[in-house]
């Protein structure tokens, strides 16, 4: 054990579906301090954090939209190790959310997706001048690190794939992050995959999905009943190699958010992916 002081942390969307989750996992966590809690869903303005999130006792944490505020408090806390701010809010907030706390000198730790490459190469470029950590991980659990560098194993050997990804229909942004990520890592090991046999025809727009820049097609389903699913499909002659990954709790993703709080300390700069730290 060490005397240091637990790290103080922020979420914000608290009062969201993973935002309660972060909550209930920082709370529980001996090393670190639930110092603020972010959301501005007006039905649960001043509620208290832990109540709303399902734990027994009150955390005497209130639900505040006060961002800025909030990133001052804690930037101006010399007592303590700088503070880290969870992300787990709206694809058309995340990005000024991060400039915010990089401004302040807290570590973001981005759970959001909907970003876009333009607007990461900026937050990187943000956070490199000023020597700030940032942590951006589209999906936090260990199945779907592993489910991608499996998957960059196999299309050493498939020149075809596709992939497929499922989700609650309350998901506002299409395809997820994931897909996106999983379709750029294997983009990145420069093959050109799909080439086209037929010329084809859409009789309904968007019945072969969305082409990702790596010639991958992403299909997105949303229905009540699921939470997120991924397949990546791979196809050849005579053979068809399927990954998937289910996630039944939205609890899968904790350890890897704990673990982003921990080791965003210690960055200088914007790091992408949860394999990048594990
Ligand atoms: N990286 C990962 O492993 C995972 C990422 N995600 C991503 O996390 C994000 C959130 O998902 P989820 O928890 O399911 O969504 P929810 O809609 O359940 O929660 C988001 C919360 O944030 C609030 N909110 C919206 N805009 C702001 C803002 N500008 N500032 C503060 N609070 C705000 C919402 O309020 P209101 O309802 O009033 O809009 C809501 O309470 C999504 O982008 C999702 O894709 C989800 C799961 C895992
Ligand atoms: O909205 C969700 O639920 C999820 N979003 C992330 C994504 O877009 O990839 C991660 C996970 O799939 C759950």
């Amino acid at each position: 054990m060490t005397n240091q002081a637990p790290i103080p942390v922020i979420v914000n969307g608290a009062a969201g579906k993973m935002g309660r989750e972060v909550v209930k996992a920082v709370a529980q966590a001996p090393d670190l301090n639930l110092v603020g809690a972010i959301d501005y869903s007006l039905e649960h303005q001043d509620k208290d954090a832990g109540e709303l999130a399902g734990l027994s006792e009150p955390l005497e944490v209130p639900i505040t939209n006060q961002l800025e505020p909030m990133l001052g408090y804690v930037a101006g806390d010399r007592q303590s190790p700088p503070g880290v701010i969870v992300d787990f809010t709206h694809p058309d907030s995340v990005y000024d959310n991060i400039r915010s706390a990089i401004a302040y000198g807290i570590r973001p730790v981005v759970g959001t997706t909907g970003l876009s490459p333009e607007q990461i190469q900026d937050l990187a470029d943000f956070a490199d001048k000023a020597s700030t950590g940032c942590l951006i991980i589209p999906n936090f659990s260990i199945g779907m690190v592993l489910l991608q560098q499996a998957a960059i194993a196999a299309s050493k050997y498939f020149d075809h794939v596709e992939i497929i990804e499922l989700h609650h229909n309350q998901k506002a942004d299409a395809p997820s992050g994931t897909a996106i990520q999983t379709a750029q890592l294997l983009g990145e090991l420069g093959k050109t995959f799909n080439p086209a046999l037929v010329e084809e025809t859409e009789k309904l727009a968007g019945a072969r999905g969305s082409i990702a820049d790596e010639g991958i097609r992403i299909h997105s389903v949303r229905l009540p009943g699921l939470i997120a699913h991924q397949e990546v499909i791979f196809g050849a002659a005579g053979q068809i190699y399927t990954l998937r990954h289910d996630t039944s709790d939205r609890a899968c993703y904790m350890p890897g958010v704990l673990l982003a709080i921990r080791k965003v300390l210690a960055l200088k700069s914007l790091v992408y992916g949860l394999e990048k730290i594990l």
